[in-house]
């Protein structure tokens, strides 16, 4: 079997005397759908944290690439390929969705475009930021005013940003959440597109979006990880229908 991109092991954080993170390990494929399901609680979006670089783990390793990325800052995982979508807060509302765009290829860059003359650089930057606007649907609306796009345009437009850093690995903390039922269906089409391109963690709480999307499932529960496999099996699991799912929704 390939090398997973993502392994993670044994890690473990607290705080105070719960354990938020108990001993967690799973490992995600290059191109793979992983969710994270788990009630109110259970510790995705601190697992989140500390794959990001946010948080420090008390133990366990977490390897990115073949690399162990533990004691590596935010920074230098991003450039290694494993990058984390910012919530709406990231978005610039004066600016263009492809002056967002831009920016965040510009940020990746660094200084690389600075030896290129003006307008060339310009047009490197933009050709970027527009492909990924395209990539997730917003290639029509770049000129708009980030501030004036819909609540779902806004999340196509953090998931460009994201792209636009060239990430193997996305973390997506709940991609879906705060958005009806045809921005959920869009944003859910535009994901599906994604698979296979990119590697996404994706915590999730529409439980319906996760089981379309997923390639497999790791179910989190009081931060242990008590199950993971393939949606149909995890529907099936006795002990995730108790913890979480609910009788009647899995029914
Ligand atoms: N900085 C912190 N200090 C102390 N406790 C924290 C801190 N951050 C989170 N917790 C606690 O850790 C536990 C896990 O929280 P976390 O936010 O990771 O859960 P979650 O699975 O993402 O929940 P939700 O689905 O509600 O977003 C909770 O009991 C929470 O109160």
């Amino acid at each position: 079997m390939a090398e997973a991109l993502l392994e993670v092991a044994g890690l473990r954080k607290r705080f105070g005397g719960l354990a938020v993170t108990d001993d967690v390990s799973f490992d995600v494929a290059a191109g793979e759908i992983h969710a994270v399901i788990g009630p109110n609680g259970a510790g995705k979006t601190t697992l989140i944290h500390q794959l990001s670089g946010t948080l420090r783990p008390e133990a366990g390793s977490i390897r990115f690439g073949g690399r162990e990325v533990v004691g590596m800052g935010m920074a230098r995982r991003a450039r290694l390929g494993l990058a984390r979508s910012f919530q709406i807060t990231s978005v610039l509302p004066g600016f263009s969705a492809l002056e967002n765009a831009a920016l965040a290829v510009q940020a990746r860059c660094g200084s690389s475009f600075r030896f290129l003359r003006m307008a060339a650089a310009e047009r490197g930057l933009n050709d970027e930021a527009m492909a990924a606007l395209e990539q997730v649907g917003l290639g029509a609306r770049a000129g708009v005013m980030a501030g004036r796009l819909s609540h779902g345009e806004k999340r196509q437009l953090e998931l460009a940003i994201a792209l636009a850093m060239r990430p193997r690995l996305l973390l997506l903390d709940e991609p879906l959440a705060g958005a009806g039922p045809e921005e959920t269906e869009r944003l859910v089409g535009i994901l599906r597109g994604l698979r296979g391109q990119y590697a996404i963690l994706l915590v999730e709480h529409d439980m319906q979006a996760v089981f379309a999307l997923a390639d497999r499932i790791s179910v989190l529960v009081y931060g242990r990880v008590i199950a993971t496999d393939v949606p149909a099996v995890i529907r099936a699991n006795a002990e995730v229908r108790a913890a979480y799912l609910g009788e009647d929704e899995a029914a």
